[in-house]
């Protein structure tokens, strides 16, 4: 059938429904390109407006189209059926543009759309691209289109037939009535015949009806079996279709015109009978040809119907789809917004940012600029100034020569002088000495302890200090001036005194020591005084509170460091102690003269080894102090230094003596083991005191070996040794006797002129000199006894009998004693004559008690007459005249002792 029918193409206009699944690009065409993956857009109602407008012109194309179509059609669908998704968008549209479809057969186009829905269900997710949905609405609106006309133009037919049926009721219905009028008899059959007919026709027509009914039913039934072989029979019935309407039109084509030409040729009147038979003839297969296209029409129908129903499920189950791709994409679209929104936040701030970048670069690079024109000016300045000091460099450099040349011969005139330093330095050591020796070589300081916590009374004896080494003393039972008592130190050093002030004054006696000297420092005063707390310090001392130990080799360490360069030192340390007269080795157990000498190079050394010879001390508890200290300490430090130049050394040492409390026997209330420790205490201090005073007295006989203490000092006691007495005082009124017994045992030690000390500069020959000197000396005193032996015998001869030898041995610490005892008497007289009778006391191994006799006192006298002038330093016209007289009973010296005396100097 054609289809270029003016009529038919108002019915080609597409079906814009709303479930068309159309995309379409922004520039109006479709778009067969489309992502088969990607979401898809779905067309606004513009966009199918569009879309529709273009299957117009498509349409309309279509109808001036190729001549080919059909063919084209067939050979891109035939051939590439099943995979219509791969088909190319080209291909598609160019199918479609050219006017393809209106040339395929039915079957072909129903076959495409069958194929596309397939492949759809085939491929599970349901989706089909964009140009294929394109394709399978254009073929659907072909069929629908097709359907239509053959619907209408069915409906043609079927109102031609009734027209025509009309037609010729009408003439039959005239011509019963012609013959009824001429042939009553004639016209019967044929109204028979007629209503034969009408009966017949009513039959068919309620037959029909009836089949119909069957047939509806039918279709109802087998509608799901048609769906299933819809597939299978469609095409059949398409074909089937597509071959009979040709038939059906061919033979209606053919038959009307020979229905007309029978019409045409049948003579109203002549033929009528023949006519009315033929018409009925023709009625009846007329009317058999009517129910037959009728039925046709119908299963057309259903079959229109079915492939409505199946488009519209279709079309449901693709809305479907599409409201949920359009939910999807209408979510990604929120979220792609979202993203976009965050962009532009992202891009706004990253333009801020940027923005804010921008003006601090710029502002660096203006900085930088200018920082470079001032670089640039300033390196044209440094270039200028350059010049100028290349310059100024070439002239100094001339000047430089000329003044090295002359720096030159100041060198050779310092390396000159500096070959005489060495004297200088040497000649500065002797100096200091000298002045030392000036100052006396033995120096005594007092120092009064405070009152310590706990002491009761706090009652101090201790009246005024003067800055030029005068104390005075009150008599606590004697208040007023009278009782007043005054001193005269070296050095008094009041409670308040710290031991950095102490120590300030000890010290040339250190350096004393490194030039070569012998020293002894030892603490004298009673029990609690405060010699510990001198010469060590507290228990657990700081440094701030370190002892005259401490300080003496800390200040020794100083001075050989400094001296380095020139001389080298190495210090050995020795710590012993006498109890009961024994010697003690406090680090190893040795016995003197072998005690142990632990080399010190520090400091620190020091400190751990007078820490491990205090735990080895004998500290034991007496009435008078509870941490008394019965025995005597003695650190020994050893200099040996070696001038590096000349090859010569120097021997120095160093006593630190603590000594034992020097309280009386009587106060202290001990008995038993505890007074015999007194009494060794005692009677070694005597002895210390007749040393020293034998020394004064420059006899030829020292009596170095009356006691353990004396022999192990002999070294720093005598001519070649500096020796400092540090007097210790408890300022309570309670120790007043004790006290007063104390400064003048010490003003008297102060009044002692040793002479001029002597370095060890001479190295083992000055030891061998010295070991000689001892000898010659022991020699020395032996006949010096003989001779006061002798003396004493032709005195007794001369008439002062009961005298024997033995008491003619003074000691001056006997005479402390006595002094002390004779307190309780003011006259001086008296006094003197029971310190010479003490003395004799002293002697008995510490009895404290003596005889008083006119013949003692006869002997003091005559010891009295045989003094010597007094020294000016011993002249103290304050000081207690038995002072004098003590120092007198030593100053019997026979001529043989003071030419060797003068010969040792
Ligand atoms: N200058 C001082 N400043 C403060 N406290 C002191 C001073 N001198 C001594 N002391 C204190 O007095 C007490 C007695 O001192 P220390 O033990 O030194 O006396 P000592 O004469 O050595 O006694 P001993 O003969 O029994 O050994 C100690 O507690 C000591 O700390």
């Amino acid at each position: 059938m054609a289809n270029n029918n003016p009529e038919n193409q108002s019915a080609r206009l597409p079906k814009n429904n709303n479930n068309d699944n159309s995309y379409i690009t922004k520039s109006g065409s479709i778009h067969g390109d489309a992502p088969t993956r990607g979401p898809l857009t779905p067309l606004s109602g513009e966009d199918r407006r569009k879309a529709a407008s273009l299957d117009l012109k498509i349409n309309q194309q279509s109808t001036t189209g190729l001549p080919h179509g059909g063919k084209k059609f067939h050979e891109v669908f035939q051939w590439k059926q099943g995979r219509y998704a791969d088909l190319p968008s080209t291909k598609i549209s160019e199918m479609m543009k050219s006017n393809g479809l209106d040339n395929a057969p039915t079957q072909s186009l129903l076959s495409v759309v069958n194929g596309i829905l397939d492949e759809s269900f085939q491929r599970k997710n349901g989706e089909i691209p964009l140009r294929v949905a394109c394709l399978l609405r254009k073929v659907v609106q072909e069929i629908e289109r097709r359907i239509s006309t053959q619907a209408d133009h069915l409906r043609t037919q079927n109102n031609l037939f009734k027209i025509r049926e009309e037609k010729y009721q009408s003439r039959i219905r005239v011509l019963e009535a012609l013959a009824a009028a001429d042939n009553g008899e004639e016209t019967k059959p044929v109204a028979n015949h007629t209503q034969q007919t009408q009966t017949e026709n009513f039959k068919v027509e309620e037959k029909r009806k009836v089949e119909n009914s069957k047939v509806e039913e039918k279709r109802k039934v087998e509608n799901c079996k048609v769906e299933g072989k819809r597939k299978v029979e469609k095409p059949k019935v398409e074909e089937k279709r597509n071959v009979e309407n040709p038939k059906v039109e061919e033979k209606m084509n053919v038959e009307k015109p020979k229905v007309e030409e029978k019409l045409n040729v049948e003579n109203p009147k002549v033929e009528e009978k023949r006519n009315v038979e033929e018409v009925r003839e023709d009625k009846s297969e007329l009317e058999k040809e009517t129910d037959k296209n009728i039925k046709e029409i119908a299963s057309l129908k259903q079959e229109l119907e079915m492939a409505k129903m199946m488009h519209e499920e279709r079309c449901l189950e693709m809305e479907k789809e599409n409201e949920g791709v359009k939910a999807a994409l209408q979510a990604r679209l929120k979220e792609l917004e979202s993203l976009l929104a965050d962009s532009n936040n992202r891009v706004k701030e990253l333009e801020i940012t940027t923005e804010s970048k921008c003006q601090k670069w710029n502002m660096k690079v203006n900085i930088y600029q200018s920082y470079m024109d001032s670089q640039f000016s300033t390196m044209r300045e440094l270039r200028l100034t350059s010049d100028a000091i290349k310059q100024e460099l070439v002239k100094t450099q001339k000047s430089y020569f000329e003044e090295f040349n002359q720096l030159q011969k100041k060198i050779k005139a310092l390396a000159d002088a500096a070959g005489n330093y060495r004297e200088v330095l040497a000649e500065n050591r002797k100096l200091f000495n000298e002045l030392q020796d000036l100052k006396g070589n033995i120096r005594v300081f007092c120092r009064i302890r405070p009152f310590i916590p706990g002491q009761s009374g706090n009652k101090t004896i201790v009246d005024s200090i003067g800055d030029n080494g005068q104390l005075v003393i009150s008599n606590p039972s004697k208040p007023g001036k009278e009782g007043n008592k005054t001193f005269k130190f070296n050095k008094v050093f009041g409670p308040t005194a710290n031991q950095a002030d102490v120590f300030s004054d000890i010290q040339p006696f250190i350096q004393s020591v490194v030039d070569g000297f012998n020293v002894c420092i030892f603490a004298y005063g009673q029990t609690g005084s405060g010699k510990t707390y001198t010469m060590t310090g507290p228990n657990n001392a700081t440094e701030e509170e370190w002892g005259v130990n401490y300080r003496a080799l800390n200040n020794l360490f100083k001075i050989s460091q400094n001296r380095r360069t020139t001389i080298v030192y190495e210090v050995g340390v020795q710590m012993i102690e006498i109890y009961n007269d024994q010697v003690r080795d406090l680090l190893a157990a040795k016995a003197v003269p072998d005690a142990s000498m632990h080399p010190v190079l520090s400091t620190s050394d020091v400190i751990d080894l007078i820490d491990v010879g205090f735990k080895n001390r004998t500290v034991s508890a007496t009435a008078m102090n509870e941490r008394s200290s019965r025995s005597h300490s003695i650190v020994t430090v050893h200099v040996r230094g070696k001038d590096l130049k000349s090859g010569n050394c120097l021997y120095g040492n160093l006593h630190l003596v603590d000594l034992a409390g020097s309280e009386r026997v009587d106060r202290s209330e001990v008995t038993g083991d505890r007074l015999k420790e007194a009494q060794h205490i005692n009677k070694s201090l005597s002895a210390l005191g007749d040393v020293i005073f034998s020394l004064a007295q420059k006899g030829a006989h020292v009596p170095y070996r009356n006691s353990k203490l004396t022999q192990v000092l002999q070294s720093s006691l005598g001519g070649q040794a500096k020796t400092l007495m540090f007097v210790q005082l408890n300022p309570d009124a309670v120790s007043y006797t004790e006290s007063l017994s104390t400064l003048k045992f010490a003003e008297r030690v102060s009044g002692v002129e040793l002479g001029a000390a002597r370095s060890n500069k001479e190295g083992k020959d000055v030891r061998e000199l010295m070991e000689q000197m001892a000898s010659l000396k022991d020699t020395i005193a032996k006949k010096d006894e003989e001779i006061e032996r002798l003396q004493v015998l032709k005195d007794l001869k001369n008439g002062y009998p009961g005298m024997d030898g033995e008491h003619h041995r003074t000691g001056s610490l006997s005479d402390r004693h006595s002094e002390a005892e004779s307190q309780q008497s003011t006259d001086d007289e008296k006094s003197e004559i029971s310190e010479a009778g003490l003395s004799v006391g002293a002697e008995t191994e510490g009895s404290a008690e003596y005889t008083h006799s006119p013949g003692k006192s006869k002997i003091a006298s005559k010891i009295r007459l045989l003094q010597k002038p007094p020294s000016p330093r011993s002249e103290s016209p304050k000081g207690p005249p038995g002072i004098k007289k003590s120092l007198s009973s030593n100053s019997i010296k026979p001529p043989l002792t003071r030419t060797t005396s003068k010969t040792l100097k």
